[in-house]
């Protein structure tokens, strides 16, 4: 009977010692997670998000999380019939698409998840980037076909203030940032990309890692003719991909290439919809999605390196 349970709890502490080279290297760091609004699929994800979280909280890590809500938006938009268009990657924001964009990120989403994350003991604070001076940004005007495009209340990152993140990871709290930020130059209040703001936060406290779960497995090579998943790249290697990059991708592979260009050690794309995708991540050799790395760092292991050989190669993932 005793020798049975030993058998089958062998595997579990196996899983757990490979943990152990990335919990002590993280340990008393920042992780940056960002929770893409595509990623939110369902109750039971969610709920594994806020258990991963507050495990990675428990483990000794400052967390912060950064979360999206594009469709979530796009279903209020539609509700209130506000046509929802998308230039560039970035939702053409008209002042009344703000105050639904500021009403849904800050009031409906980023409520939901600190209500999850707070089911687990008073370890939540949300905030946005208004919030002692979080995110400031002025108004953005990408270009397109060589021409600067009005795209309205859409913000462009030109300083962050970590000094409120910074006293609530001090204090043993989660913080979680909705993208909204402020211009001091006209007043106004602005729509942040959600992993253009994770990045900035990321590179901004000096994080070691920044992690981005969306609704795909990582960056795929041939998208959307193929589904063969890039496992890892450099900072140059990708800066050479990007502008073949579309959509929802462009935002996030500019932000995961500013954080790694800016301090932070890895930055991951991984598959939100798996559940416990971060533990997975994290916890298990095998890894799932894309892994980016300083172009100083090109052998960094992908994922967990087995218990032992912390840095394998003398690089820390
Ligand atoms: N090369 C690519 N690899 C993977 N997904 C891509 C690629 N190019 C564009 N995409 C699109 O980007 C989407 C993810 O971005 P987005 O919709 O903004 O998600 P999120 O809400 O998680 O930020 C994917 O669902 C996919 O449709
Ligand atoms: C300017 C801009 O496009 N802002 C985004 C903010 C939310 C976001 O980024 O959400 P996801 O991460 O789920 O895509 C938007 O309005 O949809």
């Amino acid at each position: 009977m005793s020798t049975t349970r030993k058998h089958t709890a062998l595997p579990k502490a196996q899983i757990l010692i490979e943990a152990l080279p990335w919990l002590t290297r993280h340990n008393g760091r920042t992780v940056v997670i960002k929770f893409g609004g595509n990623a939110m699929i369902d109750e039971d994800l969610k709920a594994a998000f806020a258990q991963d979280v507050v495990f990675l909280r428990h483990a000794g890590l400052h967390v912060v999380v950064v979360h999206g809500g594009g469709p979530q938006i796009s279903a209020a938009l539609d509700r209130h019939g506000i046509v929802s268009e998308f230039k560039a990657g970035l939702r053409v924001t008209t002042e009344d698409a703000m105050d639904v964009v500021r009403m849904v990120l800050a009031g409906q989403v980023q409520r939901e998840l600190v209500g999850l994350l707070n089911q687990h003991g008073p370890l939540a604070v949300g905030l946005t980037g208004e919030d002692a001076h979080t995110i400031t940004a002025t108004k953005h005007q990408p270009e397109i076909d060589g021409e600067l495009v009005d795209i309205g209340r859409v913000g462009e990152i030109t300083a962050i203030d970590t000094g409120a993140i910074e006293a609530l990871l001090a204090d043993g709290r989660i913080p979680v940032v909705s993208s909204i930020a402020r211009s001091q130059d006209d007043g106004h209040v602005y729509n942040v990309n959600a992993d253009t703001a994770a990045a900035a936060l990321a590179a901004a406290l000096g994080a070691e890692t920044l992690m981005v779960l969306t609704d795909v497995e990582g960056l795929y090579e041939d998208w959307p003719d193929s589904d063969e998943v890039i496992s890892r790249l450099t900072a140059s290697q990708l800066e050479k991909l990007l502008p073949e990059l579309s959509s929802g991708m462009v935002p996030k592979m500019e932000g995961c290439l500013h954080a790694v260009r800016n301090g932070v050690n890895t930055a991951r794309v991984i598959d939100g919809r798996v559940q416990h995708s971060i533990l997975l991540e994290i916890f298990t050799d095998e890894g799932i999605g894309t892994m980016v790395v300083p172009d100083e760092k090109p052998h960094a292991q992908p994922h967990a390196e087995p218990s032992g050989q912390p840095g394998a190669q003398g690089e820390p993932s």
